[in-house]
């Protein structure tokens, strides 16, 4: 494999990336192996969104290369409380991303790898592009069993799913994005794609979740850069290009104009949260209190992320009602989550009831609230 720092034999990567301008065309044809040196989720996904918005795709096609640190990426009309475990995640560090293509959620680290193959809308080609990758595996270890299925996962040995495929089409340029298992951690990957949250209701995508093998796992002498030169070398025999993998930074600005915007933007709350189809959640909880317990009814409406609708049933005898009440004014409006109910309920318990009793009984009702997000 040849990385190219000085870009010697390659095009000259600030004249092939520069937005085409009114005078100015990117002349140059064939294909272009890009590979980003950043591990950041949302810088990545930023220059995915910035190849599709601004390279001329009509006689080019690209191949992005890309790894990230830990992160749950989910699809573009789902729902993250109905996909993964959002309290391991944050326990974890793990992040969370929703990207601008449709389909299921995925977990990816380092020993993930992420293939997007950028063409004009004409020439998307999805099967051809995961027969490349297959071809690519059988040259570097002819005794592997992989397949591409009619749904475009890759599966080793019939019965496990080593990539999971997901795309985007714009008006004229396309991208198709997919997944590569080499030795991520399994472990991890199964518990936060687990979700905890139960009775929610929505139209969001629903994923296909799998059994699921890493590569390493076949043949422990597999790596990530193995595999990424193998598929890269079978792209440039594919393309009749250079077998040249040119490193991007995804945070260059020069390079990129107006890549950080897309970076912030695919940061934001409203974004990852606010961009979740509505949806409703009907859960209970016991509490138990003084050695009692008490079963409490939750019923919230969430859209764009934040509660519109919330109602909470529980003894009048154990809470007076104008304090729930207050509860349930205080919460519409708010995002439906941990960190700004926290805020919410702290503002309120601190202005609320000074009997010591009620007090307490309502900060246990709130902390039990929380819970649910
Ligand atoms: N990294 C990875 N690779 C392959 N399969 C995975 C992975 N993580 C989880 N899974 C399994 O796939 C299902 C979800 O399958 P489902 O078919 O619902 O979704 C997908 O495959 C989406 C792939 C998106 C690829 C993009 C490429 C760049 S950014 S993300 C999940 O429940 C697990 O069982």
């Amino acid at each position: 494999m040849i990385i190219q720092s000085s870009l010697k034999n390659c095009f000259q990567l600030s004249h092939v990336l520069r937005i085409p301008t009114a005078g100015l065309k990117c002349a140059a044809k064939g294909g272009l192996i890009l590979q980003s040196v950043s591990n950041d989720v949302y810088q990545n996904l930023a220059i995915e969104d910035w190849i599709h918005d601004n390279m001329n795709l009509e006689n080019r096609q690209v191949l992005f290369l890309w790894r990230n640190s830990p992160v749950v990426v989910i699809g573009r009309h789902q729902n993250p409380w109905q996909e993964c475990n959002l309290k391991v995640m944050r326990q974890n560090n793990i992040k969370l991303a929703r990207r601008r293509s449709g389909g299921g959620t995925v977990y990816h680290d380092l020993g993930n790898i992420n293939l997007t193959f950028f063409t004009s809308k004409k020439k998307y080609e999805r099967m051809e592009n995961l027969k490349l990758v297959v071809s690519a595996l059988k040259a570097l270890r002819p005794q592997l069993d992989v397949v591409a299925t009619g749904r475009y996962d890759l599966l080793l040995n019939r019965d496990f799913k080593i990539s999971g495929t997901a795309a985007k089409l714009g008006r004229t340029a396309a991208y198709h994005h997919c997944t590569l298992l080499c030795c991520a951690d399994k472990l991890l990957l199964s518990s936060v794609l687990k979700s905890p949250y139960k009775g929610i209701k929505s139209n969001a995508t629903p994923s296909v979740p799998a059994l699921v093998k890493n590569l390493f796992e076949e043949d422990s002498t597999l790596s990530c850069e193995m595999l990424m030169g193998a598929i890269s070398a079978e792209y440039a025999t594919h393309h009749q290009i250079d077998h040249c993998i040119i490193p991007i930074n995804p945070a260059d600005e020069m390079q990129f104009p107006g890549i950080n915007i897309k970076t912030k933007e695919l940061q934001t709350w409203e974004w990852i949260y606010g961009k979740t189809p509505k949806f409703s959640i009907s859960t209970c909880f016991n509490m138990i209190y003084k050695q009692s317990c008490l079963e409490v009814k939750v019923y919230m409406e969430v859209k764009y992320g934040k509660i519109e609708v919330c109602s909470i049933e529980l003894p009048q005898q154990w809470l007076p009602p104008d304090l729930c009440d207050e509860l349930k004014k205080n919460l519409i409006g708010s995002k439906f989550c941990p960190s700004e109910i926290t805020a919410v309920t702290s503002a309120l318990l601190r202005t609320g009831p000074q009997d010591y009793e009620l007090h307490n009984k309502w900060n246990l009702l709130c902390e039990k609230v929380i819970m649910l997000m």
